[in-house]
């Protein structure tokens, strides 16, 4: 049976294929997989899934590895292995909020997808706030009044400057990350541990 990575769809698995090329793979069945959800190289299998289902298929041993977001592995905390970092997905989580307001003196209301890394970082901050769970766009909330900030990824600052955000402060790095499913990597490890050392042995794209 060929080892199977689940891949997180979308930039990561764009970043992961060219990872994969440089590599040396055959990367034909990834960039012509059209809509297909599981295809297969000569060496593996691949599924892709959202990034926190990426976890849940690594945790229950569906896939024997995953490519995550290391923003995911904060937020749900899956009970896999977090082999090491990749050398792409390169983010950051900040606090960010319109330029020039200023913060209430009341509890503030934070919108985010992140609620879980929200949450730790205000309570170690020793405030408490009012969280708002948000799926995307999260930068419409403080421009429409949903909420005081938000807490969210930052890559080029793009996406907060052209709709008149600013970072007020960043407190987490991330890249994406190598997971493994635990017992799958001590019974499996023959199998596994000639593609792991080769992905660890490359430091860039
Ligand atoms: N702007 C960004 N720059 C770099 N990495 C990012 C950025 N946004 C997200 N990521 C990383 O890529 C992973 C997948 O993000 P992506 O935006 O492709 O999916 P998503 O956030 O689930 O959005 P969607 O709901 O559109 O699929 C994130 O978990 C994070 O690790
Ligand atoms: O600093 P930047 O380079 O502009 O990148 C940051 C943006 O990228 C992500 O959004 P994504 O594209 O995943 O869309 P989403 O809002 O639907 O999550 C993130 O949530 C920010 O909105």
């Amino acid at each position: 049976m060929k080892p199977v990575i689940a891949l997180t769809k979308g930039r990561l698995e764009k970043q992961f294929t060219e990872y994969f090329k440089s590599l040396g793979f055959d990367t034909t069945p990834l960039t012509e997989k059209g809509r297909k959800l599981r295809v297969e190289t000569d060496d593996f299998q691949f599924i892709f899934a959202k990034g926190p289902d990426v976890t849940v298929y690594v945790e229950h041993g569906i896939a024997d590895l995953g490519i995550v977001g290391g923003d995911i592995l904060a937020e749900y905390q899956p009970d896999v292995y977090d082999l090491f970092p990749l050398p792409f997905g390169a983010c950051r989580m900040a606090v960010a909020t319109e330029k020039g307001k200023v913060w209430p003196d009341q509890k503030k209301t934070i919108a985010s997808k992140y609620t879980g890394i929200t949450k730790q970082f205000f309570k170690a901050n020793g405030e408490s706030v009012d969280i708002i769970k948000l799926e995307g766009s999260v930068e419409l909330a403080p421009i429409l009044g949903l909420a005081d900030g938000i807490v969210d990824i930052v890559e080029t600052g793009t996406t907060l400057k052209e709709n008149g955000l600013v970072v007020d402060e960043e407190f987490m790095n991330f890249s994406a990350r190598l997971i493994a499913n635990r017992s799958h990597l001590k019974i499996k490890k023959d199998a596994l541990m000639p593609f792991i050392e080769k992905l660890k042995s490359k430091k860039g794209v």
